[in-house]
């Protein structure tokens, strides 16, 4: 694999390089190419790139999906709602992982996990022919039982804990409320694993609350996108990984 610092860390770390292509959107063109982008994540010591091509285009392209699928030396998480149209994209690539996501479309940014109980035929219906393809499929959910046991009743072999309530309690200075969120976090990692699933997390964390979570031994993998694409424009792009990547290992050491 690319990018000689990789990490020996059991905890992966994948880079969402989604909002590269939202600042290249915001003037239309070519600039800043997320590709070039996950290339330098590679070097910097992403394990994986992680990309989200949502239905309605905001950020990422098909196009990027194309020079992601084609340029890339660490596998791709490819992060899609369960729509026809994405799983036929989804089966043209056959990309390493595959992660169910919600959409709705007015929202700012994924606001919660899939409702997988709600509507666990239809998913593990959907999921069937991108496992057989060989993708790694994974489930954005909330860190609930229901959600979890729904995941390994369907066969999925990962789920991704969404991260964002316990981040925003955070930021808001709701401490009693971001504890409560990181012990649900911690208990449902624990749960998912003894049902025999894969976990990983991302939504929404940054340098101050990604170490309580990369501290659970179960976490095999997080997903770290907007918050080091924005501390790039400080930074720059590979120190600002390779520093996450130092704070996920002491979390783990
Ligand atoms: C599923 C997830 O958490 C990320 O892919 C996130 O959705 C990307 O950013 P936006 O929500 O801003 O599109
Ligand atoms: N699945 C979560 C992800 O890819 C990154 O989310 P964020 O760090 O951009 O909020």
């Amino acid at each position: 694999m690319a990018g000689a610092e990789k990490s020996q860390s059991s905890l992966r770390l994948g880079v969402n390089i989604d909002h590269v292509a939202t600042v290249r959107n915001a003037r239309g063109g070519q600039y800043p190419d997320p590709l070039r982008a996950a290339l330098m994540a590679e070097q910097a010591g992403a394990d994986g790139i992680t990309a989200h091509l949502r239905e309605d285009r905001r950020h990422i392209t098909d196009h990027d999906i194309d020079a992601l699928m084609s340029g890339l030396s660490v596998p791709l998480n490819f992060e899609m709602a369960a729509t026809p149209e994405m799983q036929k994209i989804a089966l043209r690539h056959l990309p390493h992982a595959v992660c169910i996501v919600p959409e709705k479309r007015e929202e700012r940014t994924t606001e919660g996990g899939l409702e997988l109980a709600r509507e666990e035929n239809r998913i593990g219906d959907f999921i069937a022919p991108l496992r057989e393809a060989g993708c790694r499929v994974s489930i954005f959910i909330a860190a609930e039982p229901a959600q979890i046991e729904a995941a390994a009743r369907i066969g999925a072999p990962v789920i991704e804990l969404h991260t964002g309530a316990y981040c925003d309690a955070h930021v808001e200075g709701k401490f009693k409320e971001r504890d409560a969120e990181l012990e649900r976090l911690r208990d449902m990692s624990t749960f998912a694993k003894s049902l025999g699933l894969e976990v990983h997390a991302g939504h929404g964390l940054t340098y101050d609350t990604v170490k309580p979570v990369a501290a659970f031994p179960e976490v095999m993998e997080l997903n770290i996108g907007h918050f080091l694409i924005g501390e790039s424009i400080f930074l720059g792009l590979e120190p600002a990984i390779k520093h996450m990547r130092i704070l996920m290992d002491e979390a783990r050491a």
